[in-house]
């Protein structure tokens, strides 16, 4: 009986499959360009995922098929400005995230990141907008200690042993003392002077839990059998900045209490918040928010802020060091020398310097998906059915069409200066960095800030160039690794050397 109920199961899976790639290759949507593979299964894209290349993967499908793809059964990527506008800006912030996004819950507990639907998430990012708006970073007591840090930066490159730096650590360590400063301050860490702090930068930022995390969300039983197998690396595991970020949300909420009951004291240890952070929006006892919303909440924005400036940081003056860019570095340097602190963000060539590193290296490369509403819609011509999943993705948007960004994979800051109106604006609509409509990042005036400031001290003050190995080899593989949603330089380091203004005239 069991055996003859076998073969039986068998056909019947069979049957079954065969109807669903039936369905499929006459489905309404069945004529969208893509590998006649990946209307049939989800295998290829997932290889390359687990690959840490699903970024290329995609760039590489765009630039053979063209602006609308084919990724999987249920999955279709754009590299068109109406398909970003319908996508991420309808109605405002556009078509709700799909499950992916669980994968980014801070202790266990829900934040504004990971919130799939649009109302949850309106409500919460009212409350925190206020503190990102660019009114509010370059507030003076904000701003102070991001210049501090960015003076530390360049303390270290002038102490370092032959002022060769590992730029990938120091930048790391720099973003997660700027985006702390701007969480809670004066609870923030001081990683770059100080190596405890650094190691809970290095937690965070040498995760390895690309594979377990992609098994958990796809295939969680895979996941707990490949794991009891001892298949998996070690799960990811940050106590150390959990614990910082708990800490300063304790010693922030016992400083309000003491102080309500008037004993306070000037103790750092135990001081409140700054007005100007995060933490203290959402110590506002209107907003009814529990100790773990407000750690979970620093804790997301503090994984956002390290990673992301960290690597476009690095990505760009990786590139700026190279041989074939040291006139623009001189040409950075006049503008810079004579400019004071204050006028950071008024530098044309910083400006234009820094767009295109985030032009060519946003850190966050790759498909911000979401999924098509109840009804099904129509995407830049495409009709699709409701909850397929739809995508941009910035390092595609940023490429794809050459008649906006000639010769797309030469890094040159000039095409954001001396264009006409046209030309720029056409760029700037396709500037996805920081993606676009109401859940783009809600971090970006600081982040610009972080990253002129840091690059105002390094360039009016030093020449930087690539370090030389034993073996004349290159000193780092900056290749492009996909994380979970973001990339990073392959090596995690990045070795560069400083050499100090006053000493160019004698090296070059
Ligand atoms: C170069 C630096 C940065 C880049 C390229 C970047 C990029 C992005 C992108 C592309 C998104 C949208 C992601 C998605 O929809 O899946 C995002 C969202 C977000 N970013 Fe950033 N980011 C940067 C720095 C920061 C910093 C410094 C912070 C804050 C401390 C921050 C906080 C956030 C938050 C809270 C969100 C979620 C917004 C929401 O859901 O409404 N980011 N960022």
């Amino acid at each position: 009986m069991a055996l003859l109920s076998i073969p039986l199961l068998l056909s019947a899976v069979i049957i079954a499959t065969l109807i669903t790639y039936v369905r499929r290759l006459v489905s309404k949507d069945a004529s969208v360009p893509g590998p006649r593979l990946n209307l049939l299964t989800s295998l290829p894209l997932k290889y390359h995922e687990f690959r840490g290349q699903r970024t290329a993967y995609v760039h590489a499908l765009h630039q053979q098929y063209g602006s609308v793809v084919r990724l999987a059964p249920n999955e279709v990527a754009f590299a068109s400005l109406p398909a970003l506008k319908e996508i991420y800006m309808s109605n405002g912030s556009g078509y709700d995230k799909t499950e992916f996004y669980h994968l980014f819950r801070q202790y266990g507990t829900p934040t504004m990141f990971s919130t799939l639907d649009k109302q949850t998430h309106s409500r919460r990012r009212r409350i925190l907008a206020d503190r990102y708006a660019n009114s509010n970073v370059v507030k003076e007591e904000a701003l102070h200690g991001i210049r501090e840090r960015a003076t530390r930066f360049t303390q270290l490159a002038t102490s370092a042993p032959g002022q060769v730096l590992d730029t990938y650590i120091a930048l790391h360590s720099y973003a997660f003392d700027g985006v702390t400063h701007h969480l809670f301050h004066p609870h923030g860490s001081n990683a770059l002077r100080d190596a405890a702090d650094e190691a809970i930068m290095r937690e965070v930022s040498f995760d390895n839990s690309l594979v377990r995390r992609l098994l958990e969300y796809y295939n969680r039983p895979l996941e707990k059998v490949a794991d009891a197998l001892g298949l998996l690396p070690p799960q990811r595991s940050i106590p150390r900045a959990k614990q910082i970020v708990l800490d300063a949300v304790d010693a922030s909420l016992a400083a309000a209490d003491d102080n309500r009951m008037g004993e306070g004291d000037l103790k750092i240890e135990s001081a409140p918040a700054a007005n100007f952070t995060l933490l203290a929006r959402m110590q506002d006892p209107a907003l009814k928010l529990t100790r773990m919303q407000m750690a979970a909440e620093c804790m997301d924005h503090m994984a956002a802020g390290i990673e992301t400036t960290g690597d476009v940081l690095c990505w760009l003056m990786w590139q700026l060091s190279l041989p074939e860019c040291q006139a623009m570095q001189e040409r950075l340097y006049h503008e810079l020398k004579d400019s004071s602190p204050a006028s950071y963000d008024s530098l044309p060539y910083l400006q234009a310097v820094l767009k295109e590193g985030l032009r060519m290296f946003p850190s966050i490369p790759m498909s911000l998906p979401r999924y098509v509403p109840a009804g099904g819609r129509e995407v830049d011509g495409t009709w699709l059915p409701e909850g397929t999943i739809v995508s941009c993705q910035p390092y595609t948007m940023h490429r794809f069409d050459e008649t906006v960004f000639p010769q797309p994979d030469t890094f040159n800051p000039d095409r954001w200066l001396g264009t006409t109106a046209e030309v720029d604006a056409e760029m700037n609509r396709r500037f996805f960095a920081f993606s676009n409509g109401g859940r783009g990042c809600l971090g970006r005036h600081l982040a610009m800030a972080e990253m002129k400031l840091l690059l105002r001290d390094v360039y009016s003050q030093f020449q930087t160039v690539l370090a030389e190995t034993k073996d004349g080899k290159p000193p780092a593989d900056m290749s492009m690794s996909d994380q979970i949603i973001s990339s990073r330089p392959k090596d995690q380091s990045c070795l560069l050397k400083f050499i100090p203004r006053e000493a160019t005239k004698e090296v070059v």
